[in-house]
């Protein structure tokens, strides 16, 4: 009885919340005439259908109905989508400050994350001085010089660990296949380890290390599950998948590991233990800005941008390396053509340095054509409107959420020759870049939000690449042939390699690995 009763009570209570969604859905429409085009939705769910499993794809098909810009309904959110090179310049080059702000997601409030969020905080004071504290101490050309030993300490770790274990592989009678993206994920975790805490946390030593990473790695999966409480906001106190208190647990276990790791480093500086000043150190001494914030930043968010700088950095580098060298297995000549690049610049008695990859320029528009093909975050991540907002012409109300579909842009036939096909040539001679100013490839995003850790990546990518190139010849294993390569995707917090690349290494006779 009590059942039959609570079940009468929760559907009239759902009932009644459509209808008003529903009634406040045409009381929008007819008063906004000026919205951009769109699909018709349903009740309540509105266009929630209509995004599908991989929405940068369902996006793309729209735009050949409804033009480059348009308007959906996702449950109760405003959402519009800027699918072409012409929209994203008319975007950040003259409304950017109306696009500057966030939407971000509900599992992100947990431990009230987004109040110390660069990635996806709210645009205000707390953001303007973050986003200066972490251009000027960790991304700036000087302060990545200095830090040049870090990448290059990780890289060598990682190419001596693929090394060793297909040695090891290979003793107990087996092919020798390595899972590439395996590698490449330490790599990168590894390096901002180094850059923000001075730690190297996958060591085998280091066992909060690892606790870290599987906490991690599970907020990863929190964050990229779509979550109908991010549609339907009613329902957010419902939690009704589990993602919010999934989120508590892991994001709690992670918190704590780097709490003590902030522990620690307090007590060192307390008793003068010196050692070389790293970002915690930078974000423990910060006072103020000297402009708009003038006080220290509080413990928990120094804990919670230490987490922020592994979420954004480790996952984003290592899937793009993942699906350039996929790229480049699938398409031979362009493999001999970086090798050719490599052995002429390099030559086959060294290994690689980073200062050598501004001479790499075959490399360098094999990167920009993966990240044209195979952007990391393909919508971005999504923006929020300030303000009421007058965009080609349409109406853009206040809070309407934005999605910049990068993805549909690097395939657009009006602005790519060819589009669908792996050319890189394209970009020799070319002055396009993805640095945010050439609108039809803006991986990295652009203007205020644009990516704060490009530069960090880009030397990351193209020194990782080049080496892992340069020390091994890189084969498929005898289930795959270049032409039956599967390329398909697995959306999360980055759109993947869905079967990520197994491949056998073979280790290039004179190259050394010191
Ligand atoms: C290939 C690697 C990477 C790709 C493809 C990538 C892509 C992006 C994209 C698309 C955005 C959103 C831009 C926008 O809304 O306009 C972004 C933001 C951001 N990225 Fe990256 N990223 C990469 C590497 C990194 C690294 C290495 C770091 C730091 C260690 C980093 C830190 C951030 C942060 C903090 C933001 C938020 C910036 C803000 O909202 O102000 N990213 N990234």
């Amino acid at each position: 009885m009590e059942f039959i009763y609570d079940t009468l009570v929760w559907c009239s209570l759902f009932l009644s919340v459509a209808l008003i969604l529903l009634l406040n859905g045409k009381k929008w429409r007819n008063i906004n005439k000026n919205l951009p085009p769109g699909p018709p939705g349903w009740p309540v769910f509105g266009n929630m259908f209509d995004l599908g499993t991989a929405p940068h794809r369902s996006l793309y098909e729209l735009k050949f109905k409804y033009g480059p810009v348009l308007l959906l309904r996702l449950g109760s959110i405003n959402t519009m989508v800027v699918q072409s090179a012409k929209a994203a310049a008319e975007f950040f080059k003259n409304h950017d400050a109306s696009f500057c702000d966030r939407k971000s997601p509900d599992v992100l409030s947990a431990h009230n994350y987004e109040e110390a969020s660069l990635a996806i905080g709210r645009y205000g004071s707390f953001w303007r001085m973050l986003r200066r504290l972490c251009s000027v101490e960790l991304m700036t050309n000087k302060r990545l010089n200095e830090t040049a030993s870090i990448r290059l300490k990780c890289i060598n770790q990682m190419l001596r660990s693929i090394e060793d274990d297909v040695e090891a592989a290979k003793a107990r009678g087996e092919s020798g296949a390595v899972n590439l993206p395996h590698y490449l994920f330490l790599m990168s975790f590894n390096v901002i380890g180094n850059l923000v805490v001075s730690r190297d946390l996958l060591d085998s030593q280091c066992k909060e290390g690892h606790e870290f990473f599987e906490a991690m790695d599970k907020v990863a999966t929190w964050v990229g599950t779509p979550n109908i409480a991010d549609f339907l906001p009613f329902l957010k106190w419902l939690d009704p998948q589990g993602l919010k208190r999934s989120m508590l647990r892991d994001l709690g276990k992670a918190k704590e590991i780097v709490a003590s790791f902030v522990e620690e480093r307090i007590k060192d500086r307390k008793i003068g233990k010196e050692k070389t000043k790293d970002f915690l150190d930078t974000l423990l001494e910060f006072e103020g800005d000297g402009k708009e914030w003038h006080e220290k930043i509080p413990y928990e968010k120094v804990i919670l941008i230490v987490l922020e700088i592994f979420f954004t950095g480790t996952e984003t580098t290592s899937t793009t390396t993942e699906w350039i060298i996929a790229e480049l297995l699938k398409n031979p000549e362009a493999m001999r053509k970086v090798k050719e690049e490599l052995n002429e610049v390099v030559g086959e008695n060294r290994k690689v340095e980073e200062s050598d990859i501004e001479k790499l320029p075959y490399l360098q528009a094999v990167i920009k054509e993966t990240l044209r093909l195979h952007p990391a975050a393909p919508l971005l991540l999504p923006r929020n409107t300030i303000q009421n907002t007058n965009f080609m012409g349409y109406h853009i109300p206040k809070d309407t959420q934005v999605f910049v579909n990068v993805w549909a842009i690097g395939r657009d036939p009006d602005t790519w020759e060819d589009p669908f096909t792996f050319k890189p040539e394209r970009f020799l001679g070319s002055s396009i870049d993805y640095k945010g100013q050439n609108f039809e490839l803006i991986p990295f995003g652009s203007g205020r939000r644009i990516c704060v850790g490009i530069s960090l990546a880009q030397r990351l990518v193209s020194f990782g690449l080049a080496s892992l190139i340069h020390n091994f010849d890189w084969e498929l294993d005898k289930n795959s042939t270049p032409e039956s390569l599967d390329m398909s995707e697995r959306i999360g917090i980055t759109v993947r390699k869905l079967e990520p690349l197994n491949l056998i290494p073979t280790k290039r006779p004179r190259t050394m690995v010191v």
